[in-house]
């Protein structure tokens, strides 16, 4: 029934969802384990397509005993921390405990974290080192406003993003990293970038980071979609050669909604 869509797998794809500001402690390991069944009966190999989910954080230490005393396969990460490791910054959660509470990722530069915060690049570089010091995956998110997209400058504006945000990470570091790109017009809207707008936006990033570094380092960075993602359109999206995974929002929420966006393959071969 599984089938390579299109021989680009040497890069583990990788299917994420961000519960953003949603989901109390006890809603959210009901959705976890909601999840972890469904996978579990379609019997998902998560070798084959990882699974990350980014609760809040009021939710990481359930999600962790839960993970962890149920032994799945699912990892998760935190949808913000703070660029320092500790001290006095009242309402920051430091890199540090979110690696303590078993986070794998940890996302960076989240759109309505540039935007409703006013994070800057500068901020987001900071983060980005933050992640590393402890062992933490960032997920970086970039990508454009709707004004952008319309003054045909969206792939300039997001090189230069990834440019201002990498500056002084080693070619290790962005071997490890993914990033998200995320059309700021497409979150939350219904307004799906199409699979060529994704590819051709994923394809720039990665020359760019072949530029930055080298051809091995671009091979092995994930780039990820994200903006409106559902089951309907998932495969599609990540059909396309640079395409490595989604970041799913709104549909992350729903148990089948998310889990046959996870089984994406199988969709490839009933369309
Ligand atoms: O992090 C996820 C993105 O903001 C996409 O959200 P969405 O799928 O609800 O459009």
């Amino acid at each position: 029934m599984t089938t390579s869509t299109n021989g680009k797998f040497d890069r583990t794809p990788l299917i994420a969802g961000n519960w953003k500001m949603n989901m109390d402690h006890v809603q959210g390991i009901t959705l976890l384990q909601k999840l972890a069944w469904t996978l579990k009966d379609a019997q998902h190999d998560y070798n084959r397509v990882e699974v990350a989910i980014f609760p809040p954080f009021t939710d990481l230490r359930s999600v962790q005993t839960l993970i962890k005393g149920d032994k799945l396969d699912v990892e998760y990460g935190a949808q913000d921390l703070s660029p320092k490791d500790s001290g006095a910054y009242t309402g920051d959660i430091s890199g540090q405990f979110l690696s303590k509470l078993g986070c794998k990722y940890v996302l960076v530069g989240h759109s309505e974290r540039r935007t409703v915060h006013g994070e800057s690049d500068e901020l987001l570089n900071e983060k980005l080192k933050a992640a590393y010091r402890n062992d933490l995956v960032p997920v970086l998110c970039v990508g454009e406003g709707l004004e952008v997209r319309q003054s045909g400058k969206h792939v300039a504006h997001t090189l230069e993003q990834v440019r201002s945000d990498l500056a002084g990470l080693d070619a290790e570091q962005v071997s490890a990293l993914v990033i998200a790109y995320e059309p700021i017009w497409a979150i939350g809207t219904g307004e799906v970038a199409g699979p060529a707008d994704a590819q051709e936006m994923c394809s720039a990033i990665r020359a760019e980071i072949a530029d930055l570094y080298d051809d091995s380092v671009a091979a092995k960075t994930r780039l990820l979609y994200g903006g409106s993602v559902k089951a309907q359109n998932a495969a599609s999206i990540l059909k396309e050669r640079d395409v490595d995974g989604v970041l799913v929002g709104g549909a992350s929420l729903d148990v089948t909604e998310f889990a046959n966006i996870v089984r994406f393959e199988h969709h490839l071969v009933t369309d």
